[in-house]
């Protein structure tokens, strides 16, 4: 007690009487005058900035949104229960944030980044606010790292590099969200940080996809986002924002993302819902004028950045729902121009049993050729082109019965083509059996197997080819090239198998 400096303390209770009309600032408080549908409008906030995050009294918290002349419009991240006209709201001087960070890999968490998977709490320190601005043009780097989703029709025709945002746009129940768990589950040892923002969805959809992740062992590199229909609008208009951060704070450290946000509509759907409580002026379709703004703030913030940046990346997934194929609606629209591309989904090839039902004409990928590995380019490169030409001389050919060799032959081809891009669900396939099947298809060493029994010959001819060339697969995988010497190998191993 003997050695305490007066002058110390006097020090001490000056700063924190300058200080005092800082904090007294940071807890400005105002009061609710009206609240109902996850809005409340407060008056005396006066100081309160776009986007910040406010306490009410009952401890639910919510983002100011809307700044009028007397009061300002916020949205509830919670239950409005207990909040009448005249409660209690607090300023927390900070924007809307989650905590990010390492811990939170193999979590199930909901839009404001608290654990739902009853793992008990997080421990991290780091935190990041939703909404940032997107990296610069010249903190960025162009595509050209592959991203392997698995699927033979996605890799060979329409490649996604690191970094790119590469739309899955379909009807309902056309497995929209069966390839972006499938590129999840593909990703295992490839040192990519995987993100799924589930938005709008049935919780037991989410519990579905959440034990295919852990049964594959996914959920190791993976993170879970869930605002579920049942949470009011401002929560999943927030969640894909809350994903981006989570991601981020694995770019920023160097590592590669990839970001599913399923889907979008509902995600827009529940924004509008929320801008029409909050009285802003309808538009199109009664959605907001900045409803473009919305997508285009979210998707921009995945990209690569280059080498003095750490050289991470986020590559986004988007996936939309379209209503009878209709891609030429205002969201599907907006989106598509958005991103680098998109994987078009049809009902009618789903239906018929070609599954993933990609419709070759309508899909494209605008930046990942550039990021294809030199192998699948050198055996994918007329794969477009001999669909293409099938599909129109199939409807060409429809009623006619004698057919010229030539054609019978572009038809038998393509036939087994379509047979072999067909895969099962969860069955991701190693960049070396693509590169086999492909190259026994361009030489035509598949014609004199009947059609149907295309898939299980080819099953068995990869088993064959491990087993004996293993070392040739390997190189494959791991140098990422086909010489013509190996192709020849390949094409040798393939004659042997079929004596
Ligand atoms: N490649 C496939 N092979 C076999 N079945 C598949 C394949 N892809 C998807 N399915 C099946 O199709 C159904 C719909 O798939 P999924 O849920 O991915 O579609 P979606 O378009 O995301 O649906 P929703 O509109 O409900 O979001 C699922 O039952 C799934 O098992």
């Amino acid at each position: 007690m003997g050695n305490i400096n007066p002058e110390g303390i006097i020090s001490v209770l000056k700063s924190e009487i300058e200080d005092y009309e800082n904090k007294i600032e940071v807890q400005e408080e105002g009061t609710v005058i009206q609240v109902g549908d996850g809005i409340a409008a407060v008056h005396g906030l006066n100081h309160a900035m776009y986007g910040e995050l406010v306490e009410f009294e009952n401890g639910t918290r919510g983002i100011v949104q809307n700044l009028e002349m007397k009061t300002i419009g916020c949205v509830l991240l919670g239950s409005d229960h207990g909040l009448i006209e005249g409660s209690k709201v607090v300023r927390s001087g900070k924007r809307a944030g989650v905590p990010v960070g390492d811990a939170l890999v193999g979590r199930v968490v909901n839009a404001l980044g608290a654990p739902i998977d009853g793992n008990g709490p997080i421990r991290t320190d780091a935190y990041l606010p939703i909404e940032r601005e997107a990296a610069g043009v010249i903190d960025r780097k162009s595509v050209d790292v592959p991203l392997e989703t698995g699927i033979l029709a996605i890799d060979a025709m329409f490649p996604i590099g690191r970094g790119q945002r590469e739309l899955i746009i379909g009807d309902r129940q056309t497995g929209k969200t069966s390839i972006a768990v499938d590129t999840i589950l593909n990703q295992k040892g490839k040192d990519v940080i995987c993100v799924y923002v589930a938005i709008g969805q049935k919780a037991s959809t989410l519990a579905k996809i959440v034990s295919t992740l852990k049964k594959h062992d996914a959920m190791d590199y993976s993170i879970v986002v869930s605002a579920s229909a049942s949470d009011v609008a401002p929560v999943q208009y927030i969640a894909p924002y809350s994903g981006t951060a989570m991601a981020e704070y694995f770019m920023d450290k160097g590592k590669d993302v990839l970001i599913v946000y399923d889907d979008l509509s509902k995600h827009a759907v529940a924004y509008r819902a929320m801008s029409l409580l909050l009285q802003r002026p309808p538009g199109r379709e009664a959605y907001p004028g900045d409803v473009f703004y919305l997508h285009s703030r979210l998707l921009e913030r995945s990209c690569r950045l280059n080498e003095e940046h750490g050289g991470g990346s986020i590559t986004a997934l988007p996936i939309i729902e379209t209503l009878a194929g209709d891609v030429s609606a205002y969201i599907p629209t907006n989106v598509i121009s958005i991103t680098d591309g998109q994987i078009f989904l049809e009902s009618d090839l789903f239906f018929s049993g070609i599954r993933p039902a990609v419709n070759v004409g309508l899909s494209v990928s605008r930046v990942g050729g550039a990021a294809q590995t030199k192998a699948m380019k050198k055996v994918s490169g007329s794969l477009r082109i001999d669909l293409a030409q099938f599909r129109e001389m199939e409807v060409f050919t429809q009623f006619s019965s004698d057919l010229d060799p030539q054609t019978k032959e572009l038809l038998d081809h393509g036939n087994r083509l379509v047979e072999l891009l067909k895969q099962p669900l969860y069955h991701p396939m190693s960049l070396h059996k693509q590169v086999i099947l492909l190259c026994a298809a361009n030489n035509r060493l598949l014609m004199d197997v009947p059609t149907e029994d295309v898939k299980a010959f080819t099953e068995d001819l990869v088993s064959f080819f491990e087993a004996k060339y293993g070392e040739l697969a390997s190189e494959i995988d791991e140098k990422k090239v086909l010489t013509d010497e190996m192709a020849e190998k390949i094409v040798q191993a393939v004659k042997e198998f079929k004596k």
